[in-house]
Formats: C-alpha cells, sequence, structure tokens
C-alpha cells in the first residue's frame, strides 16, 4: 500500500495528462470511500434505523460545507470564465429562490434534510450539526481549509472524487431501498439528483486539471490532492464505524435512541 501511494505521487511517472488521469483512476479504484466497511453495512441492510440516523447525521455537516467550499474555490480564480462554469455548484446545493424571472429550485441541502426528515431526526438538530462526531468536523474543515490554502490547480484537483461518485450513489439507493423498510423513494431524491450532477462536475474538473498541469510536478500535485480528499471521506466513516459500530460514542455526539 504504501509503495502503490508513493508511485502515484511521483513525477517520473507522471509525463503526460493520460498517465496522470490513468493514476487517479487508479486512486479512486483503492481509496475511494466505496471501498470503507461503513458503507458496505449501510447499503447491505445491516445497520440499525438510529446507526443509519448517525450517519445522515454527520454527513449534514459535509453537505452544508460543501457550498462554502466552493465560494472558496470561486475566489480562487480572477479568470470569470471559470467561476460561471464553478458556480452551479452553489445553486446545486443551496437552490434558487426563482428571482430574475427563473423557476425557484430546491436544492441538494433540502434534499439532504428530507431524508434526515424521513428518518425522524429534527431539523434543529441536525441543522445545528452540535451533536456531530468531532473528527466530522475536523475532516470537512480540513477540507475546506484545502481549497483555500493550496493552489487553484489542487482546490479543483481535490473535488475529483466526484469521479467516483455516481457507482456509489446508485449501489446507495438500490441497497437502502431495498434492506431498509424505513427508507423510501421520496427521500432518496438526493442521490437521484446527483446522478446527473456530480457526472458533469467531474468532466469539468478532470477537463481542467489535464489541461492545466503542464509539469510532471503540477500533475503530482494534482494525485496529492485526490488522495488527500479519499482521506477526508475516509477519515469520516472510520469515525462512524467507531462510534456507532465497534467502539463508543464519543463525549456530546449524538447517541441514537433505540438499540
Ligand atoms: O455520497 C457520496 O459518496 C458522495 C461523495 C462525494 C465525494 O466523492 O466527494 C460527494 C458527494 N457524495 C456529494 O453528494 C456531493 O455533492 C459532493 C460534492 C463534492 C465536492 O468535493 O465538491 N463531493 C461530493
Amino acid at each position: 500500500m504504501m509503495h502503490a501511494l508513493a508511485d502515484a505521487v511521483d513525477p517520473d511517472q507522471l509525463n503526460s495528462a493520460d498517465e496522470m488521469e490513468e493514476r487517479l483512476r487508479e486512486i479512486g479504484a483503492t481509496r475511494y470511500h466505496s471501498l470503507h466497511p461503513f458503507h458496505t453495512l449501510l447499503h447491505s441492510g445491516k445497520l440499525s434505523k438510529g446507526q443509519v440516523q448517525a450517519w445522515a447525521l454527520n454527513r449534514y455537516y459535509y453537505q452544508s460545507s460543501i457550498p462554502i467550499k466552493d465560494a472558496i474555490v470561486i475566489s480562487r480564480f480572477r479568470d470569470r470564465d471559470i467561476r460561471r462554469e464553478w458556480r452551479h455548484r452553489l445553486d446545486d446545493h443551496d437552490g434558487s429562490d426563482g428571482r430574475d424571472g427563473e423557476d425557484g429550485q430546491e436544492g441538494g441541502i433540502e434534499r439532504w434534510l428530507k431524508l434526515t426528515d424521513g428518518l425522524g431526526l429534527s431539523r434543529d438538530l441536525v441543522t445545528s450539526t452540535a451533536r456531530i462526531l468531532p473528527i466530522t468536523r475536523f475532516a470537512v474543515d480540513a477540507y475546506v481549509a484545502f481549497v483555500r490554502e493550496r493552489s487553484p490547480l489542487e482546490a479543483v484537483a481535490s473535488s475529483l472524487t466526484e469521479l467516483f461518485a455516481p457507482g456509489i450513489h446508485r449501489q446507495r439507493i438500490d441497497g437502502m431501498l431495498a434492506h431498509y423498510d424505513f427508507i423510501h423513494p421520496e427521500i432518496m431524491t438526493y442521490f437521484r439528483t446527483r446522478l446527473h450532477q456530480a457526472p458533469r462536475d467531474a468532466d469539468f474538473a478532470l477537463r481542467f486539471v489535464r489541461a492545466r498541469a503542464r509539469t510532471p510536478e503540477d500533475r503530482a500535485a494534482v494525485c496529492e490532492a485526490l488522495v488527500f480528499k479519499t482521506n477526508v471521506l475516509w477519515a469520516q466513516l472510520d469515525g462512524l464505524h467507531h462510534a456507532y459500530v465497534t467502539g463508543q460514542v464519543p463525549p456530546g455526539a449524538f447517541v441514537p435512541e433505540e438499540t
């Protein structure tokens, strides 16, 4: 594993955009959070309703931080074409209010809250984020800090996990509907919408890094940004697995009511 990671970021192996893309796909195939045991449990119906609530409650912090992260990405570019391309991500998550003659659109955060409503969690509990795991906050905040502090190229590259998201979203929709009697099609709308949003966003980000990473060192930085992001996602599931499956709930965090 150590060697695989060292190869992934070795600039000598990254002499073209195609070599870089091949490495990015390898990183996804070996490190994406679809491989995490918590997801296996979630998708195969092995979790209790309380454990699914803990997942959805924690994940709200990721969802609600994504538009903050994207607003920072936008702020890193003087090129208005890139800002224009990126800004639909804010509407995708925040929705739009129908001003200027456009139809108002519900956004991803509202759709996520339909999921937490359906799981019986109060909106105040979810939106306060007060009861999430410390590791959730640390991991997500690290992602937001990364796009602020690293180069604009790395900021864009860190979104590339979305290349691998449609597979896990399909698995999740099918698996959760099949296995849990408390999950209904309406409350899975969030994931159905992402099935077409994520590929469009990932395609743009991939074309961007292919064109803008011009040296082997740039390409290594792109690969490292993706490794970093897979760690952000993995750490969140490690936290959930420890707190709600094998270990104990940290002080102050959400405790499911049932067994
Ligand atoms: O359910 C998932 O496994 C998953 C993963 C990811 C990802 O790979 O970062 C995102 C999402 N979902 C998602 O719904 C989403 O809106 C999203 C935005 C981003 C990003 O980095 O900009 N990742 C993801």
